[in-house]
């Protein structure tokens, strides 16, 4: 029987036409009046005029005297103009009623109304008192120290103007001219549903198998910041039921409804079967997308209201949601079309892109020693979680285009709620907890830096192009036997970092592994039926120590190339192999059992040229530091 394809799997562009042909005139939803205490970040629905003059009187900026200005005329210290005081003076809160007539005058505090007749306030420091009189020492003009009635705001005035984004500033003018409630613009209700079996909430225990929803929290927080206001509608199993259930809760209340996962072709993928049955039409107007990540997408419309099934894959999930939600989203909030400022950038190395697929690639920026900007890709798959936080933008392969060079020139778009991050000290290379170690104690130093994990051979290279101020390697030399050093150009310094002991991990109480020496352990697991091994990834240090503890033999798991000591650690522990080769650090966090074989070097080549930049030189301290070699060897690296 041939099995579920994706039959009519459109372009992009023709995908969003589709979809936003269904949905039909896009607008803001309506308005709502909100007491003042909660407009702070809502969209002004209306203009707003100013019911009253701000001040409401004229008023006086000092403590003085409101006078007559043609009274004070010549006076100085010297001479003084003597006027009668009159008694009392001007009360906060109420408007005066005694006349200021000519030869007098009348105490006002600051903020005081001024009284009919007084053109001019004389402050307090310019006069003496005399008797019942009091002595002006200073001449004044009329309109002294006076703010008019309406001069601030007029009656009438427009303070503020539609859609504007009400900021503290805003919601203080808004207070002055004595409003308790505003008009904005509603917020679309988004309601999010996670669907699978395995999903379970942050927070609760995750069991073998299970995985943390993501996808609710960063929609949510993307709903709000499109200007929505999310809802989450939990996380439903993969029956259809349920699913169905949910949907309807999700329709009756919702502007918009998102859900995410279950929309490929497995057998729990039931999510746009569910659809096709519970929508109103158009129902389902678009179900696969030539999209990289993002292909499963099903974009489908009941009576008007978009409802989205985003796939499960968190970099899929939120790369769809930008594209084709997010605008529509804000569309409904009474918001513009957002900007994208582009900026152009160099690919550091060759990139290769599925033919059809229109693909976004997402990457860090780093700059080079002439200021052109390069752009690191950080493919880590669609499944990543880490990859969309940690970029500053992407660059889109069209879907004729199958491979870009090396020195390539790519347009990179921003990703949204990324600032472009400007840092002291640029790492590019191997990843190591010995790195996060040196770097979280610049950090507390208040130097910045960004790592960008690409392994030891793509780090050298980076160095040698001049993207980065360091470069952490592990890099085996077979000829001679040693690490890093047969690397070095001139040019390129080599700051010695630490050792890693690598060694044989194994599931402790293993009688095939405990208490015996790694080699012999190796040896004889490599001759015996039902062992399986997990291999690392050609190239790597410790490929090459495998390769020669195994020779010729190539036990079950040989092909099986894991990228990184963690990924051996967890396939011995969850029992998918029986031994690897890992460092210790890995063994111990896991609790596996560990048998030394020898020290792997795990160092920094930097550019002799940046030596002297402030950055560098204080990595270099800190790397050499007491504290830091002891705070090394805590880790369980041999500093
Ligand atoms: N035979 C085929 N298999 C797949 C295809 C295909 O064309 N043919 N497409 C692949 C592509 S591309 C993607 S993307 C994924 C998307 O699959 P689904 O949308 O059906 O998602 P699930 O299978 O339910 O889950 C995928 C993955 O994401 C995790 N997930 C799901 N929900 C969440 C959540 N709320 N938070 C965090 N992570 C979540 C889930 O556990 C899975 O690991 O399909 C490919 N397969
Ligand atoms: O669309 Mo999927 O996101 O390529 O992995």
């Amino acid at each position: 029987m041939k099995q579920a394809q994706f039959l009519n799997v459109v372009d992009r562009d023709e995908a969003e036409r589709r979809f936003r042909a269904a949905i039909g005139e896009l607008g803001a939803i309506g308005v709502e009046i909100v007491p003042l205490d909660a407009a702070l970040g809502r969209l002004l629905a209306e203009d707003v005029a100013s019911p009253v003059d701000v001040p409401g009187f004229d008023r006086s900026n000092v403590d003085g005297y409101a006078v007559r200005a043609s009274d004070t005329f010549g006076a100085t210290e010297a001479e003084p103009q003597r006027l009668r005081r009159l008694p009392g003076s001007v009360a906060m809160g109420r408007l005066p009623d005694v006349t200021v007539e000519p030869g007098t005058a009348l105490a006002i505090p600051t903020g005081g109304a001024v009284p009919r007749g007084a053109d001019a306030i004389v402050m307090v420091e310019h006069t003496l008192l005399d008797g019942d009189d009091v002595q002006i020492t200073k001449a004044s003009i009329p309109g002294r120290w006076i703010t008019y009635a309406g001069t601030d705001v007029a009656q009438g005035e427009v303070v503020l103007r539609a859609k504007e984004r009400l900021t503290s500033r805003e919601t203080g003018v808004l207070a002055a001219i004595g409003l308790d409630r505003v008009a904005v613009l509603a917020r679309p209700r988004v309601a999010i549903l996670s669907t699978g079996d395995e999903i379970v909430p942050p927070g609760q225990p995750l069991l073998p198998g299970a995985v943390y929803d993501s996808n609710a929290r960063i929609l949510s927080d993307a709903v709000r910041e499109a200007g929505g206001e999310p809802f989450l509608a939990g996380i439903v199993p993969d029956d259809e039921t349920s699913v169905r259930d949910a949907l309807r809760r999700c329709l009756a209340d919702a502007h918009v409804v998102l859900l995410s996962g279950g929309t490929s072709k497995g057998p729990g993928d039931l999510n746009a079967r569910v659809l096709a049955e519970a929508l109103d039409p158009p129902g389902i107007v678009v179900h696969g997308v030539a999209l990289k990540p993002g292909k499963p997408l099903c974009l489908a419309v009941s009576r008007g209201k978009p409802v989205v099934v985003l796939p499960g894959f968190p970099t899929s999930a939120i790369f769809t949601f930008h594209e084709f939600v997010a605008p529509v989203i804000r569309a409904l909030a009474g918001l513009s079309e957002r900007a994208d400022d582009t900026v152009t950038a160099r690919l550091p190395f060759r990139v290769t892109s599925e033919h059809g697929r229109t693909e976004y690639v997402l990457v860090r920026l780093v700059d080079d020693e002439h200021g052109a900007r390069v752009a690191y890709p950080i493919g880590k798959g669609s499944g990543s979680v880490t990859t969309f936080s940690q970029a500053d933008g992407f660059f889109i392969v069209d879907e004729r285009v199958e491979m870009l060079d090396a020195g390539d020139t790519v347009v990179i778009h921003p990703v949204a709620g990324s600032r472009p991050r400007q840092v002291d000290l640029v790492v590019i290379g191997s990843h190591c907890v010995g790195l996060d170690v040196l770097l979280g104690r610049l950090a507390a130093r208040g130097t910045t830096s960004k790592l960008i994990a690409v392994g030891s051979e793509a780090g050298l290279a980076a160095v040698r192009r001049g993207e980065c101020d360091v470069a952490g390697v592990h890099l085996y030399d077979p000829n001679t036997g040693t690490y890093n050093e047969p690397f070095l150009d001139p040019g390129l310094e080599l700051a010695r970092g630490y050792g890693r002991m690598q060694g044989v991990v194994f599931r402790p109480g293993d009688p095939r592994f405990e208490g015996k020496r790694a080699e012999d352990a190796v040896r004889e697991a490599a001759r015996t039926e039902g062992i399986v091994m997990i291999n690392r990834n050609r190239g790597s240090g410790t490929r090459a120590l495998y390769d020669r503890l195994l020779g010729d033999a190539r036990p079950a798991g040989h092909s099986v190339e894991a990228s990184s000591h963690r990924a051996v650690a967890a396939a011995v522990a969850q029992g998918r192999a029986d031994f690897g080769i890992a460092i210790d650090i890995v063994a111990r966090d896991r609790r596996l059992g560990f048998l030394p074989l020898g020290e792997e070097r795990f160092d920094f080549v930097v550019p002799s040229n940046r030596l002297g930049r402030p950055a560098v030189r204080t990595f270099l301290a800190e790397l050499a530091s007491a504290p830091t070699r002891a705070a090394l060897r805590d880790r369980g690296l041999l500093a």
